[in-house]
Parts: structure tokens; sequence; C-alpha cells
């Protein structure tokens, strides 16, 4: 019996002050201990869950897996039915219970129903059903949801920060149950994947994005923050919804968003300290952009939209030179779609050409053409310009429509990031067939609905020759009897492995040398059998191999920038990224 108090006041201890380890986590989270009489301090109880509030705590209950002796020493015995089973029975009977919904809706809600009820196993489903179940708690269920979240509503997920906590947000992120943060999703719900603007309703993509950081990368459930900025929507259906759930008001814009994302920013860094990545997810164009160069700097943030997106398509774009031959500056590529994605991919682009070509950026930059809302970029234009889409105006007469700038530029690769659904026509897909042997298109508009042309379509239209990638994903499609599979190419595959390399090296800064490296690590990760399926990404049923890679060499870029705080740097980074993940099997108790 003392033993037992011993430990469990260890235990108790080590929750309080959580050690200075690799995973993060500082002493005095919350200052307690330096604050002075002003400050304000959160009175902190940590407790040993037992009986009832145990199999309500879906960190720790493990419904019928409980065994007989955890029965009895955590006074759960008559809590449970007599039934004893395994995890993996669990496991299979909530896949069953799942395929039984017709709506992905529904399905939906039955994974978050379990992630409220029993964390681990949520993760064990998700891991190990990952192909089924990501187009469920991901893209494109979840911008369904987003859409529903009023009415779906049951139980708040993550932290809500609007206009009303101005002044209060650190107070705020102090009532958040966790103290050790690793990785914070934001977004501010003003451009919910290709949906446009869902204010408050924008919750499910942070809540999701997360839940793919600990099935995907690894990173603790724990240790992840969802979070929704709350400045009011524009959209009016959503503000005459009697069941909407955020501000009823017109976004805040100017001085009085800014003050509110600054206050945020501060707030972060001051009680999760330097090494808590910061996630941008979906804000619209002008402040994505505005947001990632002001805090870029001062925070360790990266914008997924911009970035992540940008790794993922550099890495599909090279991968499948293995296909068409020749090198990234042997291409051109036309964009349809100059904002957050557009801009970034063609960035990191131009940037990957000038490292293997030794050119200067403004030289790489002129093999990528973009087409917005009002035609071809050209330099005529470049006056009226947003800042984001002016080294893109080069030289060229007007040209007003996708299949005109098709026609005329004659790209390789055509890359749609418009969020616009049905815009790669029959007659844009069919010029690019008719001057490329193997044309490249990747509609990555989401969700589905937004896509820029379905697979079957690509390749219809193309008549088998397209090298096709979407950003929902697509069935395989059969063509004059051949199998096409689609690759799904969504951020998905980067930011879990990319977060994870940041954390595991103590990264205190982004470094785009360190996009090229998560590129590079996925790049790698396509084998010969994805490339004969015509797949220019390797499946995401390797998902945590392939972070595990990611992670090491992003955290190798880390050292080598002098970024990594982790020290000393371990030898072998793979395993050691593999080592630091996350895994959804129940721990005993004692
Ligand atoms: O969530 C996704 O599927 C990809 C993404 O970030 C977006 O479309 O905004
Ligand atoms: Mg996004």
């Amino acid at each position: 019996m003392e033993s037992t108090l011993k430990e469990l006041r260890a235990e108790g201890e080590s929750v309080m002050k959580p050690k200075c380890t690799v995973a993060g986590g500082v002493e005095d989270t919350y200052g307690e201990d330096r604050a002075t009489e002003e400050q304000l301090v959160t009175p902190w109880t940590v407790s040993v869950a037992s009986g009832y509030s145990l199999l309500r705590d879906p960190r720790f209950n493990k419904g019928l897996a409980f065994t007989e002796k955890e029965r009895d020493a955590h006074y759960i015995r008559g809590l449970l039915p007599p039934a004893c089973i395994t995890q993996e029975l669990q496991e299979k009977k909530l896949m069953n219970n799942i395929r039984q919904y017709q709506l992905p809706l529904q399905r939906y809600m039955a994974m978050m129903e379990l992630e409220e009820r029993n964390e681990r196993l949520f993760y064990k489903l998700l891991i190990d059903n990952v192909e089924e179940l990501l187009p469920i708690v991901y893209t494109p269920t979840v911008g369904e949801a987003c859409q529903k979240y009023g009415s779906i509503f049951r139980r708040p997920q993550g932290l809500f920060i609007s206009l009303k906590e101005k002044g209060k947000i650190l107070e705020v992120l102090k009532n958040w149950p966790e103290k050790s943060i690793q990785v914070i999703v934001v977004t501010d719900g003003e451009r919910i994947l290709g949906l446009g603007d869902l204010g408050c309703q924008g919750m499910g993509i942070p809540v999701g994005k997360l839940a793919l950081y600990t099935a995907l990368g690894g990173i603790r459930p724990s240790s992840c923050l969802p979070i929704t900025i709350d400045v009011g929507t524009n959209n009016e259906k959503l503000l005459g919804d009697e069941f909407y759930i955020g501000l009823r008001q017109k976004r805040a814009t100017g001085q009085e968003y800014s003050e509110l994302l600054h206050e945020f920013m501060t707030s972060v860094k001051q009680n999760y300290g330097e090494k808590v990545l910061i996630q941008f997810e979906d804000f619209a164009n002008h402040n994505a952009f505005e947001l990632l160069a002001k805090y870029g700097t001062t925070h360790l943030v990266f914008n997924d939209d911009i970035q992540g997106t940008a790794s993922v398509v550099l890495a599909g774009l090279v991968a499948a030179l293995k296909l068409v031959g020749g090198t990234l500056a042997d291409q051109t590529f036309l964009f349809l779609g100059a904002g957050e994605a557009g801009t970034g991919i063609a960035e990191l682009i131009a940037l990957q050409m000038s490292k293997e070509s030794k050119a200067p950026l403004e030289e790489t930059r002129k093999k990528i053409w973009l087409v917005d809302s009002r035609g071809l970029i050209v330099s005529s234009r470049k006056e009226s310009l947003q800042h984001f889409k002016k080294p893109w105006a080069h030289e060229h007469e007007p040209v007003g429509t996708l299949l005109d700038a098709v026609k005329a530029i004659k790209p390789t690769a055509l890359i749609g990031s418009s969020g616009v659904g049905k815009t790669f026509t029959k007659e844009v897909v069919e010029a690019m067939a008719s001057f490329n042997e193997k044309p490249i298109i990747l509609a990555l508009s989401n969700p589905t609905s937004q896509s820029e042309c379905t697979a079957a379509e690509a390749y219809n239209w193309s008549k088998g020759q397209a090298i096709f990638a979407s950003g929902s994903p697509f069935d395989p499609v059969e063509y004059n009897g051949k199998t096409f599979v689609p690759g799904q190419a969504n951020n998905a595959y980067i930011f879990p492995g990319f977060g994870l390399g940041l954390v595991m090296s103590g990264a205190i800064r982004v470094h785009d040398d360190m996009l090229l490296a998560a590129s590079e690590a996925l790049a790698n990760q396509v084998t010969p059998e994805n490339f004969d399926k015509g797949l220019i990404y390797p499946p995401f049923s390797n998902i945590r191999t392939i972070s595990a890679h990611i992670a090491a060499n992003v955290a190798a870029k880390a050292y080598d920038l002098g970024l990594a705080t982790r020290l000393p740097r371990p030898q072998d980074l793979v395993k050691y990224a593999e080592s630091c993940m996350y895994t959804p099997v129940y721990r005993s108790y004692r």
C-alpha cells in the first residue's frame, strides 16, 4: 500500500510538473511559482480517476476491455456488464456499426462520439482503417460537418476564442484542461476548404486536422489543441440560422482583427513557450499571407494551405517526373487559382528549380504561370494585383480564359487550386492531352464538390494519358480495359510528419528548406509498384512510416540550420521519430 501511494504521488508530480523531455513540456508552465501577487494563477488539482469518472473520461475509458483486476482495483465492478473483451473485438464491432450508416455525415458523427467516449479506440480505428476513415473524419465529409456543425453540435470540442474574450485570451487558454501543448491548429473560419466563410463552425477543421496529427503523425492527443477564433461571419445564411453557434455579427476586420490575433499569438507563446507549433488553417488569403509573414520570425508557425499544400504538390510533381521524364526545369506550369495554395505551390516549385539549376528565383518563376478570376496574370495587370500575385506577372498579352491560357502557354502540368469546381472542362483537358503525351493534371480543390474535374473526367477526356491526382479522394477508374488509380494530393501527407519533425527536434522556427526536405522524403516513398498504377503518391495505408521519414528529414534540416533545440541530435532520426509516435493500444492500469 505504502509503495503504491508513493508511486501514485510520483506519477501525480510528473503530471503536475512535466519533465523537460523531447516531447516538450516545461516546468512551471502556468507560472504559478513565478507569479507575483497581482498576476492571475490557475488553481490546479490532480486526482486519480476511478469508478464512474474513469468510465466517463475518454482518455482512460476502455469500455468492456477493462480486465477483472482493473474492475476491482478501480471501483468499476458492477458499472459494466460482465463480459470482458479485447480492443480488437471492440474495433471489429465499431467498424461494423460505422459501415452500417449510409450517410458519410452519420459516420462522421459516430466517429466523433467515439472520440469523446474512448479516445484510444477512436485512434485505433483511424490508424488501422486509415484509407476508409480518412474521408470521414477529414476531407470531404468534414466539410459537410462544418456546414451543419450547429445542428449536429452536441458537445464542444477545442477552444473557442471570440471577440468577447478580448483581453482575456491568456485566461481562456488556461481553461483548457491540458497544460503541455505541442501543436495548435487554429482557424478563423473565413475560408473553410472551398466552401467559403463558415464562421465559428469552422471548428471541425482544427479538430479533424489534429486527429490526423495523432493518427498519421503520432503526436499525443493530449498535446494537441484545436482553436477557432470567432470574429463574426459574413455568411448571411449562418447569421440567420437559429442553430448557429458563433457570434451573430459581421466579421471584424482591420485593427480590431489584428489586435485580437496579436493577443492570441502573444498569449500562446507566453503560456506554452517558444516550441509550440501554431498551424494556421483555412484563413482567407489576405489574412493568411499577412499572419505568416508577421509571425514567421517570432513564432513557430506554419500555414498548411500555403506551405503544406506546396510541399505535397512538389512531392507529387517530382515523383511524376519519373513517369514523364526530364527535370523540374523542363516543365511549364499553369495554375488556375492564385491564392494561398496556388502561389504557395508556385513559389516552392520555383525554389526547388532554382536549387537544382542554380538559376536565380526570378528566372525559375518564369516557368510558372497563374490564372485568376480575371484571366492570365500578366505584367500589364501588375499595378492592380495583390502583392502575393505580383511575382507571377510575366510578359505576355492579356488572356481572358483558362482554355485560352492553356492554348497559349502549352503547360506540361495544369494545377487547379481556386476552390471552384468543374473548371477543368472537356476542352481544357483535351487541349492538355493534344500537346502532351502525359499531361500532369492536379485538381486540388476541396471538398469533392469543388474539385476542378473528377478522376473519371481526367482519364476519359485525356484518353488515358493524364497523370492525375486530386485534393479529395476519388475511386479508381476503368478506361479502355486499364485501371487507373488516382492519387490524393492532399496536405494530410505532409503536415503530420512535418509537425512531428519540428516537435521532436524542438525546432523554434519553420524554414522553407524544411518544406523542401519534407517534399523530398514524401517523393522518395513512392514505389515502382505505385508508379505502375499511375500513382504519384504512396498509399495512405503506409502513412505512419511515411510520416516518420518526413519527420526525420525535417528534423535533420532543423539541426543543419541550427534551428533545433533538442540536443544532442539523435543518431538515427527515422528510428527516433518512430519511437516518439503515439500508439493507441490500451495501457494496463495498476
Ligand atoms: O483539408 C484539406 O483537405 C486540405 C486543405 O487544407 C484545404 O483544402 O484547405
Ligand atoms: Mg486547409
